[in-house]
């Protein structure tokens, strides 16, 4: 049996008691006196705020795209869940659970949804500003620790009335209620830090979203790829949780182990799209024997009763369908439905008492009022920033590797190129220079990536649980690459500009360096777009280096710009890369005096000046970079304006970035 009981211990310590079942501990969650300050004035909701949630006649039909015809998902399904009670749906696999809680969280389209859910007795009211949603995946950030995670959720979903010490305080409090304390300034950890374990991962992620004032929780099968203890901890924390501030939870979950399966208060069997059964766990036991399936005394019971829903290897197809019918058929007639239907009666009818008594009803419980975002645009750009610049510092993904790679770059050219000569023999090794500083370089920016879309996964959980809007994101994603890839250009060029032995001065080379930033800054922009686009690894390193390799083909050092075919000359004009790599040139070029070949005349066996460029009479057997550049046709560069056109492809890319990641909101 299950009970919830709450004493005073010695030292005047609240004990909140919690028998899950006979077979189990006690479990015991120790709240000091200070603590209860933490945790209950803060207390993320009052009790009088609390959800009830009820749903009737709720049916998800799509097209069935093979025969064009329509096809329930799920089909009139009934149910109810009050504040404090913990739901679990369960069925075989395909059998709508995912369906049932997306429909019931507001995640699906509503032009497929039809039938009625109840928020306190209330239809029409929004869900999603109400509840949390938690995904399968513990979409955290994984160089930031325990702490700093819940923290970043606490900042963005509480108004800026609460104080900084407050919010502290209350993120305080919740690592503590999910058992965090000990890993509490850990990092959660990536595919290079080693981080917490699984189970805490989970509990992370599900405490930074009880953090947040939800008041219905959905979870997502929260306990899949955890071993049993694990999976029991995460589910123990929620339902402590849940059960000391009165919150509605509903979890779809597979298989759940026995204990697990204990603290759950309600239950709904779904199988085909149809409803089995719905209502108190205990009950089901009664119901199922009353059905003539008697689960054997030391049997699991979830694993009993899936077995009595699940046809799927039945090897007669339309005995097992017609199974599955009977149940719900009678499920349909069955006094646990009644119960139900009363049950949702009762929460309407207490409504309009309610209503009738006071006017003011339901402002604390209805939708209407509810801001989408508890902070401005400021204070969600200055959070998502700081929390950004955190991560690009300590993930090495995304900046840091880079850095090491650009610096034994600039090592292997400067020790290639070292001290290029000014010869006429090296004016080419002087423009593969250049035009391999800025291909290479603006290439490898591919390899941020994979960083991005491991934060992405964050920014979309993030941002479906209304902790902050896009542009906000988007502008942060700009602000801290600023400083990144300048240290990124920075250290390339002071290792590389001078072992190459590029045009002296402090202004050529900090003119290198500009323009070097500036080709990177479009780069890194334009990378995070094809991403956004494609948030696939490999499809969107494809498109990148496509991207990139058609830039350098139309860039016109190759093939020089006159020779450009008329139809891809607008690439041309397009081409970042060809903007950096004419402004560095000039930059190096004009002002320089390059020597013409010597040879030996043969007819008169004297030495003579040979001259490509400016005087070709090799009267001073010199030659100027100016000269070089008109006879490649590079006469009419502006450095102003090429920056111009960096700094726009760069507004152009960012603009893009923002559009893609509010486009795709429901899709991948
Ligand atoms: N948009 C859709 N188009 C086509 N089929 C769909 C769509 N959504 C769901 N289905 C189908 O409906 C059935 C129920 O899907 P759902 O994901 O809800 O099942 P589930 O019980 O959560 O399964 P699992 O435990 O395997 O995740 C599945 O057969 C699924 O393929």
């Amino acid at each position: 049996m299950e009970s919830i009981n709450t004493k005073h211990d010695a030292e005047g310590e609240r004990v909140v008691s919690e028998t899950v079942t006979e077979h189990r501990e006690e479990v015991h969650i120790k709240i000091s006196e200070h603590d209860k300050e933490n945790t209950l004035h803060s207390a993320p909701l009052q009790a009088e705020e609390s959800i009830s949630i009820s749903w009737t006649k709720l049916t998800y039909t799509i097209t069935n795209k093979k025969t064009k015809k329509p096809e329930n998902i799920i089909e009139n399904c009934c149910g109810t869940v009050k504040p404090g009670e913990i739901l679990a749906i369960m069925g075989p696999s395909g059998a709508g659970k995912s369906t049932l809680l997306d429909v019931l969280a507001g995640r699906k389209d509503p032009k497929n949804v039809t039938g009625t859910i109840y928020l306190n007795g209330k239809s029409g009211e929004n869900v999603k500003f109400v509840s949390t949603y938690v995904m399968q995946d513990d979409a955290l950030m994984g160089s930031l620790t325990v702490r700093e995670n819940i923290q970043f959720a606490a900042d963005l979903c509480f108004p800026s009335t609460i104080s900084s010490k407050e919010r502290r305080q209350k993120v305080a409090a919740i690592i503590k209620e999910f058992g965090l304390e000990r890993v509490a300034d850990h990092k959660v950890g990536n595919i290079i830090i080693r981080g917490i374990s699984g189970g805490e991962k989970r509990r992370t992620a599900i405490a930074s979203q009880f953090v947040t004032h939800p008041k219905i929780i959905f979870l997502d099968e929260p306990t899949t790829g955890l071993d049993s203890a694990a999976a029991y901890s995460v589910m123990n924390a929620i339902i402590t949780t849940a059960k000391m501030y009165k919150l509605t939870v509903i979890a779809s979950i597979h298989q759940p182990s026995s204990e697990v399966f204990a603290l759950f208060d309600k239950l709904y069997l779904i199988s085909r799209g149809g409803t089995v059964y719905h209502g108190s766990r205990e009950g089901a036991l009664e119901y199922f024997k009353d059905q003539g399936y008697e689960c054997p005394e030391h049997a699991n019971p979830a694993d009993f009763y899936l077995s009595k829903i699940n046809v799927d290897f039945m090897s007669d197809k339309v005995v097992g369908e017609a199974h599955i019918q009977a149940l719900i058929g009678k499920y349909k007639e069955s006094s646990a439905k009644l119960l139900v239907d009363k049950e949702i009666d009762e929460l309407s009818v207490l409504i309009d008492k309610e209503d009738a008594a006071s006017d003011k009803l339901s402002t604390s419980t209805t939708t209407q009022g509810y801001n989408r975002y508890a902070r401005g645009f400021f204070a969600q750009t200055y959070f998502i920033t700081k929390r950004s610049f955190t991560n690009a510092y300590r993930n090495i993904l995304l900046y840091w590797i880079r850095v090491a790679m650009y610096v034994c770059l600039a090592l292997l050219m400067g020790s290639v190129w070292w001290q290029v000569e000014f010869d006429q023999k090296n004016i080419q090794d002087r423009f593969s220079a250049h035009f391999f500083s800025v291909a290479f370089l603006v290439f490898m920016s591919v390899a941020g990536i994979p960083g991005f879309l491991e934060e992405r996964v964050v920014f979309r959980r993030e941002r479906a649980d209304g902790f902050y809007s896009v542009g906000p994101y988007a502008l942060a994603n700009f602000i801290v690459s600023i400083p990144f890839v300048f240290v990124i250009a920075l250290t390339f060029t002071i290792v590389a500009y001078p072992m190459i032995g590029l045009h002296s001065g402090f202004n050529h080379f900090m003119l290198f360096l500009a323009f070097l930033y500036l080709a990177l800054m479009v780069a890194e922009s334009m990378v995070v777009f094809v991403a956004a686009v494609l948030p696939i690894f490999v499809v969107a390193l494809t498109i990148v280096a496509f991207l990139n390799g058609f830039f350098m083909v139309v860039q016109g050092f190759f093939v020089r710009r006159d020779s450009i075919p008329h139809g891809w000359k607008w690439a041309h004009y397009i081409d970042y890369q060809k903007y950096a790599f004419e402004a560095i040139i000039k930059n190096d070029f004009v002002g320089l005096t390059f020597n013409c070949d010597v040879v030996e005349d043969e007819s008169t066996g004297l030495s003579r000046c040979a001259c490509f460029y400016g005087d070709t009479s090799g009267k001073s057997c010199t030659f100027t970079g100016q000269d070089v550049l008109n006879a490649f046709g590079y006469t009419e560069i502006k450095l102003w304006l090429w920056a111009v056109a960096l700094l726009g492809l760069t507004i152009i890319f960012r603009i893009g970035f923002y559009a893609a990641l509010r486009l795709r909101k429901n899709r991948l």
